[in-house]
């Protein structure tokens, strides 16, 4: 069967026009993907935004209605005639060398695939089984993976004693029993405490760094995506509406603001016609002053207030986020977007 016929090292994944349907309802309308290898590439967007079907299509589980047709990415029409999308994973044709894409990819979805009843060597011996590695080296990867993510105190214990984060950690170690090249990561890191959530992304980007496999995560925080993703792709309503590094991402919005906060509406005042500029809410009694967030624009702020010995309450500095540029993007915050 054929493989992309591109340079020696094939991008990881590519997409184009990849829809989906359920009944009336459009999900997926005409994404284009282009991910490298070797790269962390987050797929960012709300609740019901599509990120979950993106995933099951590009790893086998369900078929796209439809790929690259002549109006591919234009139409809203839900009753686009299928045709055989036009998608690549791991250098093989999603369709027609499904079981090829099968064999060079992992999983981790957002249900523990973990066995409750098994310990967790159990789990991963038998998800060495699935895959059909001889027992000797079935044993060694368990083992080899319980040591690098630190579960091998807990190797021979139930499952069920489990905390959330160990959880997750032996659910994406039973992933990488089979050395997939391509992990998709479902929403990885939801549900966990703030450390658990540190500990992952760790072991994410060490995948990536010491071994150079290509990482396509969904989430919907925002943090998440900044603080992993090569690229970050938007998803609002079933469109890509924004793709780019974070820092791409954030040079489209508007830049920063200082936020001084006042004891009276005297001082706001005064502060306000000494700026000149920013935005004045009284309720709040702030003053927001555009700034790039850098030492020298807050240092300004600060000698003007002491200069003029206006009695200032507290002071915030805000630097664009991810939360602004899904703002910019479709006008509203990321949870009603
Ligand atoms: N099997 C299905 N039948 C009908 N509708 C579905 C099915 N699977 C998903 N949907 C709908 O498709 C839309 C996108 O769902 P999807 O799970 O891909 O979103 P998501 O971005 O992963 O959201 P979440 O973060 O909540 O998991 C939702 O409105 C969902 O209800």
């Amino acid at each position: 069967m054929p493989t992309q016929k591109t340079s020696a090292r094939p991008p990881a994944i590519t997409a184009t026009g990849l829809r989906k349907s359920y009944g009336d309802k459009l999900v997926l309308d005409g994404i284009d993907l282009n991910i490298e290898e070797g790269t962390i590439f987050a797929l960012l967007g709300p609740n019901g935004a599509g990120k979950t079907t993106t995933v099951e299509i590009l790893s086998t589980l369900i078929n796209a209605d439809a790929g690259t047709d002549a109006d591919a990415g234009t139409s809203t029409n839900t009753d686009v005639t299928a045709a055989e999308p036009e998608v690549w994973v791991a250098g093989h044709h999603l369709t027609r060398e499904a079981d090829a894409v099968r064999s060079a990819i992992g999983v981790t979805g957002q249900f523990s695939a973990v066995d409750n009843l098994l310990t967790a060597e159990e789990n991963l011996l038998l998800m060495a089984d699935l895959h059909h590695l001889d027992r000797r080296e079935g044993k060694r990867r368990a083992k080899d993976l319980l040591r690098r993510f630190d579960l091998s105190e807990v190797a021979d214990s139930p499952t069920v004693t489990f905390s959330g984060g160990m959880r997750r950690k032996l659910d994406l170690a039973m992933t990488l029993v089979s050395g997939p090249r391509i992990i998709f990561l479902d929403e990885p890191t939801t549900g966990l405490d703030p450390r658990s959530r540190r500990t992952m992304w760790e072991i994410i980007r060490e995948l990536v760094t010491d071994e150079g496999v290509t990482i396509f995560l969904t989430t919907q925080y925002l943090e998440e995506a900044d603080r992993l993703a090569d690229r970050i792709a938007v998803l609002d309503h079933g469109r890509l509406i924004a793709e780019g590094t974070a820092d791409e991402l954030k040079q489209r919005i508007p830049g920063g603001h200082i936020r001084v906060r006042f004891t009276d509406v005297q001082s706001l005042d005064t502060a306000a016609s000494v700026f000149g500029i920013g935005t004045r809410d009284e309720d709040s009694l702030t003053l927001q002053i555009p700034s790039n967030g850098s030492l020298p624009s807050l240092r300004a702020v600060l000698d003007a207030l002491e200069t003029t010995a206006i009695q200032a309450e507290s002071l915030t500095v805000h630097t664009p986020d991810l939360d602004d540029v899904f703002l910019t993007l479709t006008g509203q915050p990321k949870e009603n977007a």
